[in-house]
Parts: C-alpha cells; structure tokens; sequence
C-alpha cells in the first residue's frame, strides 16, 4: 500500500527523535509497521535491533504478522514487538541478578495483589473494602510515578498517608519474600535499573538501538522514563500517539508526555498526519466535532475523503434487555440484508459489565461472538488453579499459589495444618512448601495432619524435578494424577458446565505446548517464562488471533484502541454511564474531558456505520432509575443524526415489543445450523 507524504516522511526520518501526533485513523500504527521494514530494508539494522512498544499483546501480535509478511519471517525473526510489560519483563528475565532477584520469580496479576494486601493489612484496615481499592491504587501510582515505600512514608502528610505508605512498604517486603512481581513492577525495576546502572543502561542502549511506541498519549511517568533511559542521548526513536485518545490517566497516564518529549528532546522532529483512511465523511465528523469540545495541547486537522456514509442510527430502548434484544435484532438483519460476516460487528461499552445482557441475547438467538480484553479466561476458576500450580511448581516460594492448591482438589490438609504451618514458616523465614519439610521434628502437627501435608509437597517436589526437563510432559502428569478433570465434574455447577471448564484446561495446556515449543516468530520459552507470559495474558489474545473466527467482537471501549470494525455498536450512551456518575458526582471537569475522550475513541473506530444506543430506564444498584441521553449525543452535529425517538412515533413500549417479534420473526426465519 502506498503511504502519504507526510507518512512517508515519518518513515524516512530515522537521524534523530520523531513524534508522530494525529488523529484516529490517520496510519499512525501503519507508520510504525512501514518503519521497521524500512529500518531493516533501507537503514541496515538487524530485527533484533529493533524494538516496538505497541498497547496490546493482540496489536503486538498483528504488528509482528505484518512484518513478517512484508520482510518475510526469516528476517523479522528476533524483532522485539511487544507490550510494555512484556518488554520490562524481558528486561528484568535478563537483569535479574543485578536486580538480586531469584530467576523463577512469579508474576501476581490483580486478585493475587488484592488477596495479598488484603491479609497483610487486616489489623490496619480491618477489611474495608474501599480502603483496600484505595490502597491497591495508590500503590500503583506510587509506583507508576516511581516512588519508593521510603518515600512515601517520608512524604506522607496525613494519618491515613502514612498507613497507606506503611502497607506499601509491608507490601513490598511480603512481595520480595514470595520472589513475587506484580505488573507495576514489570516497569518500575526496568525503570530503576536502567537510572541507576550506568552499565546495564549502556548494555540495553546497546541492544536496543531503535525504539517505536505506538499509543504513546497513554504512557505514564515510569514508562516514559524507561523510554527515556533506553533510547539514551542519541535518541534514535519515533513515538506515534493521539492527545484525544488519551483514556488512561486512571492508571496514571500522562497526556503530557507529549509536550514533555518536546522539552527532553529538543531537536524533536514532530510530523502530523491529517488524513483519516478509516472511516465515512460523517462518521469522522461527528468524532471532530464532539471532541472539539476539549481543551486541546496540540492543534490537529483531520479530513478524509471516503463517501459521506449512512446517517448516525441513535437508539432509545424502554430497558437494558431491550437494549440488548435491539442491539442483537438490527445486527441480525443488517447482516441479512448486507450479506456480511459476523466478524465486521462490534459493540462496544464503557465497563464490562454491561456486556452480560447482550452476551444472553447472542447465545440466545446462537450468533458466535467473543469478548476480548477483558480478564474473563485467566479469572476462571479452573484456569487459576492450574496456573497455580504451575506458578509453585516454578517457583516454590510462591505461598500465595500454594494455599490456592494444597486443597483443590481436596486433600483432607486442614486449616489448623495450615494455620500452624503458616506460623511456623514465618518464624523460620521460610515458604511455606519448604517449612513443610522441616515441621515434622517441632511436633506441631499430628502424625496424621504431617503425613497428609507430606504426602503433597513431597509429590509436589518430584514434579517440579520433572518440570525442570519435561515441561509439557510434567504438567500433564500433574493433571492426570490429581485427577483434575474428575474434580471438575464433581464441582461443577451442571454437566454442560464442567466440559467447559475441562475444554479451557484443555487449551491452556496446548498453549502452553505451542509456547514451549516455539514457532517462526518466537523462541521456545522455559515453563517459568511460559508461566508468566499467561499472567501477562499474551497466549490468550494470541489464541484469539489465531482462530479469526467469523464472530461478533464484544469488547470495552478501552480495550477496543488501536482496533477497527466495519460496523459498530455502542451501549449505554447515557448520562451515568457514559460520561460514568463519578465523573459527574465529582464535577472535575478533566474526569468529563477524559470520558469525551473515550467516546471519541469508541467513535472513530467505525469504518462504515455507527449506531448509538441508550435506555430510558436501567436499573442501578438495586433501583429503577431514568437516565437523560449523554451529553455527547448532544454534542454530536444533529444533522448526522437518526433519532428514532424524535422520529418514530410509537412509543418505546411498542418499540419494545416490535423489537422482540423482529427477533422471533428473524429467528424463525434464519434458524442457525448449529
Ligand atoms: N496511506 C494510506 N492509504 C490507504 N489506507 C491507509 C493509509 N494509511 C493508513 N491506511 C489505513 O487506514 C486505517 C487506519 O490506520 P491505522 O490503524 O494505522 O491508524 P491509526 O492512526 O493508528 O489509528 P488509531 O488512532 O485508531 O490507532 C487502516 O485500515 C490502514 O490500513
Ligand atoms: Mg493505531
């Protein structure tokens, strides 16, 4: 595909820093593809020379396949395209003995976090669960901003400063102890290392000699300083971003990232991109429009000159269900009379739950559809119990993993077993797999309560003996022996339930198997580099990726950056929910800017048609309420617009029941195969 000017020129520029700035749809990210072929192709630097930071494992993935079909995969092999904390892991894999870490460390992902500080704040915080989210969130900005427990108890003004300060660095001993990282640590130890260690700062400025990132608006200060350190004086990088596309500073993300590049690097080479190849004439100038209503750091233009396109379909249901039952019905038949895949589809929400609804009404009426972004596969029951187990198999300091296993399936070792086991670990400075080696001779536990704990860790113990030479084979060992598909069933819910978990465990392992094994583009992984590339999630959107199954795409507005969709679907266009109450309860006007934002992203994602929908009454927190339309819908150029309640004349009592004899009627009519 040919570039533009001003894309070629972003490619072309390679003597010192770049920052592409632009709108959606303008080929940023295809600038960034196009640059490391060039890079390799024109410039002479080798793949594994190259690195790329894009937001996603899945755009990471996609990225890397485009390479490799431009380059061929011989010499795409060893390029570095990854996401932030992949890339800050594979820093820290490499560092870890500067870093006094021992190499089979673990990874917590967000429930093992909370689970931790839960237990080690108790006599604090008494388990009040707002304190606790409190707590979890200001230890993340802590150290996104790069403050140590030190400093923070040193900074802390207040009372509830200082308890917070002092769990965070509780938290911090307990995490070093269990040779556990959670994902803030993936950037933040990089990040240190590399200011602090003029040698492993020269090593990686060395190894790394050009840097891209893509969605760089959505960078905060830990990330941007290990760009910093990485690219060193000379430099060598191109940055692409969208102020507008901001979403994240609720992770502490900085749009100003941007103007500070411009302080930091002064010989800045900024190129802007102003034509959008993405979506229709309309659908581009509704998203100018609504976000225009910002407050802006950089001016940008964006024109397009794709046909004008459909109206704007604005949607008032009488509920959620309806809501729901609407969203399915008008895609069943715009897919009709299109003659389109399902694939082509997305609908889109401001948080995850809102997905439940429309989930029912696609299983109902059997159109195929997946949720991506979210957490769902890894917060599976069954996939963190296996995960747990491969988690202490790989790292037997793992406690947090181990009281997760030692009773699923159930193995008659007894909390008063555990509770002593626990006491006596601690006093030994020990896990709490090794003290179950050495508490026999304290006479804590009965010989029955020894013999039962004995009887796991010893086998535990010989698994990951066999781990360290057979990976795959070992875990299917592990699986067989405790039985765990037998476990399973008796647990579950319903038949139909448990051959869904068994399947997930199934496709965990064959991951697992194709991560071990390795494939053009990536190396054979350890089972513990394996085992913390799941907790990142990578294997899940790349599984993903490679089924490209013909299904409706049902994902977040956050989780839906970067991507892009024939036809879209967004829920909940209404105030509450989109701008969300708190932004609107704490009158901040920047929490308002922040949702235009999100609405601009979700927006502009659209190539073809748009449709917009809200509910005139929902329920909330137990309540029936009435939400007015968003603001937004307000701000969108009306002329765009079809209204279907300013136009229709039935009410949405009747619209209600049209929309569900329309489903039946489509449902008799084109009944699935299977
Ligand atoms: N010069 C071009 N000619 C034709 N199509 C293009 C050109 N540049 C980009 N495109 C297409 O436009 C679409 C948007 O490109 P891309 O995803 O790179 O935009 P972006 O700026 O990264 O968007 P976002 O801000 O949403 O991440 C893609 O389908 C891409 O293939
Ligand atoms: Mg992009």
């Amino acid at each position: 595909m040919k570039l533009n000017d001003a894309q070629q020129s972003a490619v072309e520029f390679v003597t010192g820093p770049c920052l592409v700035l632009a709108g959606a749809g303008s080929g940023k990210t295809r600038v960034i593809t196009n640059k490391i072929a060039h890079l390799i192709r024109v410039c002479g630097y080798e793949a594994r020379q190259i690195a790329a930071v894009t937001f996603t494992n899945k755009a990471a993935r996609e990225m890397k396949e485009r390479v490799a079909a431009t380059l061929g995969k011989k010499e795409a092999r060893g390029l570095l395209i990854s996401t932030f904390h992949t890339l800050g892991l594979e820093i820290i894999k490499r560092e870890h003995k500067v870093l006094e870490l021992k190499s089979n460390f673990s990874l917590f992902d967000d429930q093992d976090q909370l689970a931790l500080l839960k237990e080690l704040t108790e006599p604090f915080l008494k388990e009040d669960k707002t304190l606790l989210m409190q707590l979890t969130n200001r230890i993340s900005r802590w150290k996104n901003d790069i403050i140590s427990p030190k400093l923070a108890l040193e900074s802390a003004l207040s009372q509830e400063d200082k308890i917070f300060a002092h769990c965070y660095q509780l938290y911090e001993t307990q995490t070093r102890s269990l040779n556990v990282l959670d994902f803030d640590d993936l950037i933040l130890l990089p990040t240190k290392l590399l200011i602090e260690n003029q040698e492993v700062r020269e090593r990686w400025q060395q190894k790394i000699k050009y840097l891209l990132v893509d969605e760089y608006q959505d960078t905060n200060t830990s990330q941007y300083q290990l760009i910093k350190m990485i690219v060193g004086t000379r430099a060598r990088f191109t940055v692409v971003g969208d102020d507008d596309q901001s979403i994240y500073s609720w992770r502490g993300a900085q749009p100003q990232n941007m103007a500070l590049l411009k302080r930091d690097f002064p010989n800045l080479n900024v190129i802007k991109l102003e034509q959008n190849y993405r979506s229709t004439a309309r659908i581009l100038k509704a998203a100018n429009i609504l976000i225009a209503n910002n407050p802006h750091l950089f001016d940008k233009k964006l024109f397009c000159d794709i046909e004008q396109g459909e109206q704007i379909k604005v949607l008032a249901s009488k509920n959620e269900e309806n809501e729901a039952e609407r969203v399915v019905a008008e895609l069943i038949s715009h897919r009709f009379l299109q003659n389109t895949d399902y694939k082509q589809y997305a609908i889109l929400y401001r948080s995850n739950h809102q997905s439940r609804l429309i989930e029912k009404v696609l299983m109902q009426n059997r159109i195929p559809y997946k949720i991506s972004g979210g957490t769902s596969f890894f917060a599976r029951a069954e996939i963190k119990d296996i995960m747990a187990y491969l988690r202490v198999l790989t790292n037997s300091e793992d406690d947090t993993a181990f009281l997760r296993i030692v009773n699923t399936p159930r193995r008659e070792i007894g909390p008063t077993t555990l509770q002593k086991l626990g006491e006596f670990a601690k006093s030994q400075q020990k896990s709490l797999f090794s003290a179950s080696f050495d508490i026999g001779p304290t006479g804590l536990l009965t010989s029955r309560q020894l013999g039962a704990l004995q009887q796991f860790t010893i086998w535990l113990d010989k698994l990951s003996e066999h781990a360290k030479n057979e990976p795959l084979e070992s875990v299917k060992t592990l699986l067989t022996s405790i039985n765990y598909d037998s476990w399973l069933f008796e647990t579950s819910p319903s038949q139909k339930a448990a051959e869904m978990r068994v399947r997930n465990v199934n496709q965990l392992y064959e991951w697992l198997g194709e991560m071990l094994k390795g494939d053009e583009l990536e190396e054979p992984m350890t089972l513990t580099q394996a085992v913390n590339r799941f907790t990142l999630r990578d294997m899940l959107e790349r599984g993903e990726d490679e089924q490209d199954a013909d299904q409706v795409q049902l994902m977040t507005i956050h989780a839906s950056k970067g991507l892009e969709f024939d036809f879209v679907y967004i829920l909940g266009m209404e105030e509450g929910i989109m701008p969300h109450q708190n932004s609107i309860d704490d009158n901040q006007p920047e929490l308002i800017e922040e949702e235009r934002r999100l609405a601009y992203v979700g927006i502009t994602r659209a190539k073809k048609t748009l449709t917009l929908s809200h509910c005139l009454e929902r329920r909330s927190m137990g309540e029936v309420i009435k939400p007015e339309p968003s603001r937004f819908l307000a701000e969108l150029p009306q002329d765009d617009l079809d209204w279907e309640s300013k136009k229709a004349k039935d009410t949405p009592q009747q619209r209600m029941e049209k929309g569900q004899a329309h489903l039946a009627m489509l449902k008799a009519k084109f009944p699935k195969k299977g």
